[in-house]
């Protein structure tokens, strides 16, 4: 196809749960590009561990081709983004290869945070946003009332918001019919030099590196030699082509199209998100703008369970990140754990997805320790550090000044929910910074501390506005802080992978919170196990795991060895996740014990 007036780019701009998946499957199911029976998965989300967590990590494409009420077939690529916060930063790529997007709102649950600063940054990259009232099926689906939050909350015209209802595709064509009128056609030179941005870059076992571009100008086909600017390196191309959804190799690819390009690449650095392609006839093509770089927020060591593994797991983490470029990692020792890594995440959900693929994927049993953030350090000779593991944090007589990360962070909330939405926020040591009525809903921005705000807040959150409140933040700077290390000793002995990073005034607290934690979680052992938490040389908290007085084997009576067999056998795989730190055995759940208090 190459009259540019006949395709459409778009991404949906939608929070979690709020229909998008349902939506671009009913696209794929009008447009004609899977049965049924293939219809019956849905297809967007093509990870396992994306469907069965429901939720979408990367960024996917789909073309359609529409046939629409004017008579004409229109090629629609539409751009999947994911709705998670940690994911964030991949939005802004999708969006960048698109004229336009779908804001998709829940009609019985209103307009929510994450959807706003999407939206945001969607208008930012001068795209059309058009609203889309979905759930319009639901008893309680107030259309109205959610149109008129679009345009108060985000400032966008809604008077005419299309209403549909993914789940009985009711209304699903009106919104195709109004994406084409409304979002405009690309434009773009196909004679000029092929200038093509890398939206994303996956590592595919078959077909080695595929990467996802946006042609802004010029055509590439099989066979041509291409050039990645940033690298310098030129490739020749295997194939091209789109996902319909599924991979469908293609002539070429055109100025003003979205779809994949496999050329011989062996890694993803090879071909690097936002970089820029062209052929490498014509080298001088200007790169389009790239990319934000995406830093990671959390650090955890992660350790396996038995030392052998340690040469596998680096192999693993190889493997990951070939297909993840935001996962970043490096050797860490930890007197008591050994050998492992610490690991840089985007967020708390990245880091349980990384923790599970890799004991899924590649059978590794890992301990992970209490994820923290990165502080900034000025040192007495005035050197700056970033300290991402406690256990690293230097000597206090060492140290000018410590800071910690503090987010923005803008949480939408209705009217009723406000006051426990604040408290909360106070409790976590936020400074309020805006405060805005809208309608039913409040929007206040509040700086927060990130180490207060990655752990549980967003459940917390949740919780004390029962489901209603949403959530979106920001990195923003680092700020002076009052903050001390606390170690736990278990036996009198330091124990390097259980140190924290913790403002002073709440450290006594959490330490006494901490130790009665641990002392639920740590079992029973054959003598007393003494646990204790401490500041500098000073102990603020204790407290003690009874020693065992009894033999589990005693119970057995001695006769039945099949039962005893089983006994042990389930204390085996009991044990699986602990790891012996001096003579006591730590189980996994100890380490997180931080995640678990109820601060
Ligand atoms: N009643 C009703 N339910 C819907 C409609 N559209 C989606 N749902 C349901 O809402 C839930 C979430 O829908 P998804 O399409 O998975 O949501 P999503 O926004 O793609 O979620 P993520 O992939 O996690 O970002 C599912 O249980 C859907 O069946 C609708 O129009 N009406």
């Amino acid at each position: 196809m190459s009259d540019l007036s006949l395709i459409r780019n778009f991404s949906i701009i939608a929070h979690i749960d709020h229909g998008k998946s349902t939506l671009a499957d009913r696209f794929i199911q009008i447009c004609g590009g899977l049965s049924e029976r293939e219809m019956a998965a849905q297809v967007l989300d093509s990870m396992d561990l994306e469907r069965e967590r429901g939720i979408t990590i990367k960024a996917h494409s789909v073309t359609l081709h529409y046939n629409a009420k004017d008579g004409k077939t229109y090629q629609l690529n539409f751009i999947d983004t994911p709705g998670h916060v940690d994911f964030h930063y991949e939005v802004s790529r999708s969006l960048a290869a698109c004229e336009g997007a779908l804001l998709v709102v829940d009609a019985a649950q209103g307009v929510e945070a994450q959807s706003v600063a999407n939206c945001y940054t969607a208008i930012e990259q001068g795209l059309e946003v058009m609203p889309v009232l979905n759930k319009i099926d639901l008893p309680q689906a107030e259309p109205e009332r959610v149109a008129a939050e679009i345009e108060s909350v985000i400032g966008i015209d809604a008077t005419d918001a299309v209403v549909c209802s993914a789940k009985s595709g009711l209304g699903v064509e009106d919104v195709l019919e109004r994406l084409i009128e409304v979002i405009p056609a690309p434009v773009g030179e196909i004679d000029a030099p092929l200038q093509a941005l890398i939206i994303d870059s996956w590592f595919d076992n078959y077909l080695g590196v595929v990467s996802l571009v946006r042609v802004k100008q010029g055509r590439i086909k099989k066979g041509d030699k291409v050039l990645v600017k940033s690298t310098g390196r030129v490739h020749q191309v295997d194939s091209v082509g789109v996902f319909n959804p599924k991979h469908t190799e293609t002539a070429d690819l055109k100025a003003g199209e979205v779809g994949f390009i496999i050329a011989g690449i062996k890694d993803i650095h090879g071909a690097p998100v936002g970089d820029t392609l062209t052929l490498s006839s014509t080298p001088d093509v200007e790169m389009l703008p790239g990319f934000q770089k995406v830093q990671p927020q959390v650090f955890a060591g992660l350790f396996p369970v038995s030392s052998d593994d340690f040469e596998d797991f680096r192999d693993a983490l190889e493997k990951l990140t070939l297909n993840d470029a935001a996962l970043q990692y490096e050797p860490e020792s930890s007197d008591a754990l050994g050998f492992g890594f610490r690991i840089g995440f985007l967020g708390m959900l990245h880091m349980e997805i990384i923790q599970e693929r890799l004991e899924r994927e590649y059978d590794l049993d890992l301990i992970t320790t209490a994820p923290t953030v990165v502080f900034e350090v000025v040192k007495k000779d005035g050197e700056i550090i970033y300290v991402d593991n406690p256990s690293r944090l230097p000597d206090p007589a060492l140290i000018e000044e410590m800071r910690e990360p503090i987010v923005r962070a803008n949480i939408l909330v209705p009217q009723d929910h406000l006051g426990s939405v604040i408290t909360l926020c106070v409790e976590k040591r936020g400074v309020q910074r805006d405060m805005v009525f809208l309608g039913s809903q409040v929007q206040v921005a509040y700086d927060l501390p990130m180490n207060e705000v990655v752990l549980d807040f967003f459940d917390r959150l949740k919780s004390v506005s029962r489901g209603y409140a949403s959530l979106d933040y920001a990195f923003d700077r680092f700020q002076a802080a009052r903050l001390v290390r606390l170690d736990v000793l278990i036996n009198n002995e330091k124990v390097d992978a259980l140190a924290l990073i913790v403002h002073r005034d709440n450290a006594a607290f959490k330490g006494r919170q901490l130790v009665e934690k641990m002392k639920e979680l740590i079992p029973r052992q054959m003598f007393d196990v003494a646990i204790q938490a401490a500041m500098g040389g000073q102990i603020v908290a204790r407290s003690t795991v009874k020693a065992l007085r009894k033999n589990v084997l005693a119970k057995c009576y001695g006769g039945d060895a099949s039962r005893k067999k089983k006994l042990l056998e389930k204390q085996k795989a009991g044990k699986k996740r602990m790891k012996q730190v001096g003579n006591v055995e730590i189980p996994q759940e100890a380490f997180l014990a931080v995640l678990k208090v109820d601060n």
